[in-house]
C-alpha cells in the first residue's frame, strides 16, 4: 500500500504537476491573450484618440466655415436690406439728419418709406429703421415720450421734405398741448399746410377725413383705380396731397366716443389707399396690418412691429434749425403756388377735329383733383366775363383758353376777334410780325393800343351788328332758327363760330359819350342775340370798375353767365361768392351759371405765357391753314399807317378822264382796313379843308389827297398846283414833287395871287368840260391882299366847273374868316378834316348835328363829309410818305 501510497503520491505529484503545468499553460497562454488583448485595446485607444482628434479638428473647421458662411450671409443680407433702404428711403426720406435736406419729388413718383433710426445687427454697415407711411398705412408711437417726440418730429420732417411743397399736409390734434414733436412746424401753419384743431376738434376733425376718403373714393379713383398710389403710377399724376393727421391722446380710456371710435377704424382700414394717414400716440386703436408699432425706447431698446425682433436705434430728432428753415421754405413756396402747368396739356391728340355746331367746348386746366376742367361757349352760357388783377394771369386764360379752342376747331368752325384796350401787343403774336411771319389761322382781327381809339371798339362792335344780321337773314332764308340748324340747312356756308374777345373792356364803356352809349346798346344787342347765332363775346377786365360798368345793366350782364375769376378778382361772380379770394397763384375759378357759388370749379391754368410753347402750336396750325385764307388784320394804334400799304390807294389806277375823283385823307378806324375819302364830284361845295395848327399833320392828310388824286389821272388828264405858304410845310411839300404830274405848278406866298387869279378865272368862266383843277394849299389862311375873296369865289363856284380846293387853314375861325366871317355860310366846305381843333369849334361845318363829340388827340383827325357822312368819323393821317 506504501507503494500505492507513494504511487499514489507520486501519481497525485504528476496529476498536479501535470495540473500546475496546464494551469501554467492556461496562465501563459491568458497572458498572452492579455496582452494581446492590451495592445488591442492600446491601439483601438490611440486610433480612437486619433480619430477625435480628427473629428474635433473637422468640426472646428467646420464650424469655422459655417462661421464665416453666416457672417457672409449675414453681412450680404444686411447689405441687400442697407441698398433696399436706400432705395425704398431715397434723399431726404432717409438721409441722416447730418447732412439732411428736403428733395421734393415729383408728385406722380411712388411715397418713400421714412427713416426712424438704424437697426442694430452684427454687421459693420449701417441698416436703416424704415416706416412705411405715404401710401401705406399709419403709426403708432409708445413708450419713452421724449424719444416718441423725436420718433414723430422726424417722421413729419422726412414726410414734408421727400414732396413737393404742399403735397403733405399736416393736421395736428393736441389737446393736451403735450407739442408732441410739432411745435417746431408751427412756420407751415400760415400757409395752411400745418393746422391744429383744439379739445373738441377730434371728432369733426376725422369726419373731414373720412369725408375726404368717401371723396377721393367716388370722384377721383372713381371705380378705375383702387389707390391714389395706383392711381399715380398708372397716369404719373397725384391729384390729391397727403394728409397726415398727428393724433395725441392724453391716454384716457374714453377719450374717444363710440362714434370717433367708428371714424377712427374706418380711417385705419381705408385711410392709406386715398393718402390719409394717422400718426397716433396714446389713443387707442384697433390691431391691423398696416399699422406699423414704433416701440420707442432710448438706446437699443426700441422696437419696429415690421422689424420683429429685431433691436432698432431711434434715431434722434432733426435739429430745430432744420425744421423751422425747412417748414418756412415749404410755406413759402407754398405761398408761392404750383410750378406752372404746360401748354400742351391742353391740346388734344389730333388738331382740328371737333365741330362747333352746337358749342365750342375746351379745357382750360387741370382741377385740383387732377380732372380737366371744360369750358363751353355755346347757346347756354353764350359770353364770358373774365376779371383778374393785373398780373394775376387774365392775359395767360385767355391765351390758354384760344390756344385750346384753336387747336381743336379747325379755322372753318372758329373764328376769333381780338381787341385789347390796354397799353402793350398782347395780342399781336396771333398776326404775322416782321420776326415771324405765322399768324394763327382762326384770327381775323387784331387790335392792339387801342386804348385811345375807342371808336376801334365801336367798330368792331358794328362789325358784329353786322355778321349777326347776315347770319339771322340766312337763318330766315333757310327758315331755321340757330346756327347749328343753319349749318345743318347750309352745309356748304362759311358759318364759323364767333368769339370776340375784348380785354379791359371797360375802356370802351367808360366816360358818357356818344361811343360808350353806342358801345353798350351794340353789346346789348350782340349779347342777347348774338348767342343763337354763334357770336360770342369774352369780355376781360382787371378792376373792378370794369365790371361795374356793366352792372347798372343787368339785363346785358345777365346774358354773361359764363364767369372766370382769376385770384383776388372782385364782383365777377354772385357777391357772396369769394372762391378767388383764397385762390393759388395761376388758378381761376370757372363758373357757368353767372357765379353762383355751387358752379364754382377751380382750375389750374397752364403756362400759354411761354413765346416758344404757343409759337410751336402757332407755326403747326399755322402750316395746317388752307392757301386762300388771308392774314388776320392788325391794328394797332401807336403804328402809323402807310399810304402805299392802303388797299383803297393800291386799288388806284390813272385813267384819261375820272367823273368823281376820289380823295384819300387816312386810314379809318375800322375793322376792315379803309380809307376815309371825300369824292370831288362836279357839285357845289365839292371842297376840303384840314383845320388846326399841326403842321406835320396838315401835311400827311395833304399829301395823301394829292398822292391819291394824282393816282387816279394819266398825265395830262388833271392839273394839280401847289402853294406852300408855311415854310414849316416845305419839306412836306418838297416830297410830294415825286408823285405829282410834271406839269404841277408850284406857288409860295410871292406868287400865289396869281394862282388864285387863275384859278378865279377858270372857277367862274371855264367849262364842265375842261381838265379838272386840284388846288393843294398849304396855310392858305396867309394868303396875302385879297387872297381870300378870290379864295372865296374858287370855292363857291370853281368845284361845278371841276375847280376843288383842298386847302389847309391853321384854324377853324382863320376859315371862317376866309369864308367871310361869323354870319358866312359855309356849305362850300362840304368835307372837312379837322386836327387840333375843339368839336365845339366845328359846329359851323356839322349842318344840323351841333358840334361833334371831339377832343384832338395825336395823330388823329375827325373828318366830315357833309354829302355821305351822318356822323363824323374819327382818321389816322397817313405817315412816311
Ligand atoms: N398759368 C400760368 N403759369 C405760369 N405763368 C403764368 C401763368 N399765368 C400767368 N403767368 C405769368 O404771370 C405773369 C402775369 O401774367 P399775365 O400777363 O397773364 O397777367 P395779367 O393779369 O394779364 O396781367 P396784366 O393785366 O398786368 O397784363 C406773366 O409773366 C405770365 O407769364
Amino acid at each position: 500500500m506504501p507503494e500505492s501510497r507513494s504511487q499514489q503520491v507520486v501519481e497525485v505529484r504528476a496529476a498536479l504537476s501535470h495540473a500546475l503545468g496546464a494551469a501554467k499553460d492556461s496562465l501563459d497562454a491568458a497572458e498572452t491573450e492579455l496582452e494581446a488583448a492590451l495592445d488591442r485595446r492600446n491601439r483601438v485607444v490611440a486610433a480612437a484618440r486619433e480619430r477625435r482628434g480628427r473629428l474635433a479638428h473637422e468640426r472646428d473647421k467646420r464650424l469655422g466655415e459655417i462661421d464665416e458662411q453666416h457672417e457672409r450671409d449675414l453681412a450680404e443680407l444686411a447689405e441687400t436690406a442697407a441698398e433696399t433702404a436706400a432705395a425704398a428711403a431715397p434723399g431726404a426720406a432717409g438721409a441722416p439728419w447730418q447732412r439732411w435736406s428736403p428733395t421734393p419729388a415729383d408728385s406722380g413718383t411712388t411715397a418713400p418709406e421714412l427713416r426712424v433710426g438704424e437697426l442694430l445687427l452684427p454687421w459693420d454697415g449701417e441698416v436703416p429703421a424704415l416706416v412705411p407711411l405715404l401710401d401705406r398705412g399709419h403709426v403708432l408711437v409708445r413708450g419713452d415720450p421724449r424719444v416718441g417726440d423725436d420718433v414723430v418730429a422726424g417722421l413729419l420732417l422726412r414726410a414734408l421734405g421727400s414732396v413737393t411743397p404742399g403735397r403733405v399736409t399736416l393736421t395736428g390734434y393736441d389737446p393736451e398741448q403735450l407739442g408732441g414733436g410739432l411745435a417746431g412746424f408751427a412756420p407751415l401753419a400760415p400757409a395752411g399746410v400745418l393746422q391744429f384743431v383744439g379739445p373738441g376738434g377730434l371728432g369733426p376733425l376725422l369726419d373731414e377725413l373720412v369725408d375726404n376718403v368717401r371723396r377721393i373714393n367716388e370722384t377721383v379713383l372713381a371705380g378705375e383705380h383702387s389707390s391714389l398710389r395706383e392711381l399715380a403710377s398708372a397716369t404719373g399724376r397725384r391729384p390729391e396731397p397727403w394728409r397726415v393727421a398727428i393724433l395725441l391722446g392724453s391716454g384716457r380710456p374714453d377719450e374717444l366716443s363710440k362714434h370717433e371710435r367708428g371714424q377712427l377704424d374706418r380711417l385705419v382700414r381705408t385711410g392709406a389707399a386715398c393718402g390719409v394717414h394717422l400718426v397716433i400716440r396714446d389713443i387707442p386703436v384697433p390691431q391691423a396690418a398696416n399699422i406699423e408699432i414704433i416701440d420707442a425706447m432710448p438706446g437699443d431698446g426700441a422696437r419696429l412691429s415690421g422689424c420683429g425682433d429685431l433691436p432698432v436705434q431711434l434715431d434722434h430728432g432733426p435739429p430745430q434749425a432744420v425744421v423751422t428753415s425747412t417748414c418756412r421754405q415749404i410755406a413759402d413756396a407754398v405761398a408761392a403756388g404750383p410750378e406752372p402747368v404746360a401748354l400742351d396739356s391742353l391740346l388734344p391728340e389730333q388738331e382740328w377735329q371737333e365741330t362747333s355746331a352746337r358749342a365750342l367746348t375746351a379745357p382750360l386746366g387741370d382741377s385740383p383733383q387732377g380732372a380737366p376742367v371744360h369750358v363751353t361757349l355755346s347757346d347756354y352760357p353764350p359770353h364770358a366775363l373774365i376779371a383778374g388783377p393785373s398780373g394775376t394771369g387774365k392775359t395767360n386764360l385767355i391765351y390758354a383758353w384760344m390756344g385750346a379752342l384753336a387747336a381743336r376747331y379747325s379755322p372753318a368752325e372758329l373764328a376769333f376777334y381780338l381787341l385789347d384796350f390796354k397799353e402793350g401787343v398782347s395780342f399781336a403774336r396771333f398776326a404775322p410780325g416782321r420776326r415771324d411771319p405765322s399768324w394763327l389761322p382762326h384770327v381775323r382781327l387784331v387790335g392792339v393800343n387801342v386804348n385811345t381809339d375807342r371808336e376801334f371798339g365801336l367798330a368792331l362792335l358794328r362789325f358784329l351788328g353786322a355778321e349777326l344780321r347776315a347770319r339771322a337773314d340766312a337763318a330766315k332764308r333757310h327758315e331755321v332758327t340757330n346756327l347749328a340748324e343753319l349749318r345743318a340747312e347750309d352745309p356748304d356756308g362759311s358759318w364759323p363760330r364767333i368769339v370776340a374777345i375784348v380785354d379791359e373792356f371797360q375802356v370802351l364803356l367808360s366816360g358818357r359819350d356818344a361811343v360808350a352809349a353806342e358801345a353798350v346798346d351794340l353789346l346789348e344787342d350782340l349779347a342777347r342775340r348774338g348767342r343763337s347765332q354763334g357770336i360770342h363775346l369774352v369780355l376781360a377786365s382787371q378792376d373792378v370798375s370794369g365790371i361795374e360798368a356793366l352792372w347798372g345793366r343787368p339785363a346785358l350782364v345777365a346774358q354773361f353767365s359764363l364767369r372766370i375769376a382769376l385770384p383776388r378778382a372782385r364782383r365777377v361772380l354772385a357777391e357772396t361768392n369769394t372762391a378767388a379770394d383764397v385762390l393759388p397763384r395761376y388758378h381761376a375759378v370757372v363758373n357757368a351759371d353767372s357765379g353762383a357759388v355751387e358752379a364754382n370749379r377751380v382750375v389750374r391754368v397752364p403756362d400759354a405765357g411761354n413765346r416758344e410753347r404757343w409759337s410751336a402750336l402757332q407755326h403747326r396750325l399755322w402750316r395746317r391753314r388752307t392757301q386762300e385764307l388771308p392774314a388776320p388784320r392788325l391794328f394797332d394804334g401807336d403804328a402809323i399807317p402807310r399810304l402805299d400799304d392802303s388797299p383803297d390807294f393800291r386799288r388806284m389806277t390813272p385813267a384819261a378822264t375820272v367823273a368823281a375823283p376820289v380823295v384819300l385823307l387816312g386810314e379809318t378806324i375800322d375793322v376792315e382796313s379803309r380809307s376815309a375819302r371825300t369824292v370831288l364830284r362836279r357839285a357845289p361845295g365839292r371842297n376840303i379843308a384840314v383845320m388846326g395848327t399841326r403842321v406835320d399833320e396838315a401835311c400827311a392828310v395833304l399829301n395823301t389827297a394829292a398822292r391819291s388824286l394824282a393816282a387816279q389821272f394819266e398825265p395830262g388828264a388833271a392839273q394839280f398846283k401847289v402853294a406852300c405858304l408855311d415854310t414849316d410845310a416845305a419839306t412836306a411839300v418838297e416830297s410830294l414833287k415825286a408823285f405829282l404830274p410834271a406839269d404841277t405848278g408850284y406857288y409860295d406866298a410871292d406868287n400865289v395871287d396869281l394862282l388864285l387869279e387863275d384859278a378865279q378865272d377858270r372857277a367862274t368862266s371855264g367849262t364842265s368840260a375842261d381838265k379838272p383843277m386840284f388846288l393843294l394849299l398849304y396855310a392858305v389862311d396867309a394868303a396875302p391882299g385879297n387872297g381870300a375873296a378870290m379864295l372865296r369865289t374858287i370855292l363857291r363856284q370853281g368845284p361845278e366847273r371841276r375847280v376843288h380846293v383842298i386847302g389847309w387853314w391853321r384854324g377853324a375861325s382863320l376859315l371862317r374868316d376866309t369864308l367871310g366871317g361869323q354870319a358866312s355860310r359855309t356849305d362850300v366846305i362840304g368835307s372837312w378834316v379837322a386836327l387840333d381843333v375843339h368839336g365845339s369849334e366845328l359846329s359851323p361845318y356839322y349842318p344840323g348835328h351841333g358840334s361833334p363829340a371831339w377832343y384832338p388827340r395825336p395823330w388823329r383827325a375827325l373828318h366830315f363829309d357833309r354829302s355821305v357822312h351822318r356822323g363824323a368819323e374819327v382818321i389816322i393821317p397817313y405817315g412816311h410818305q
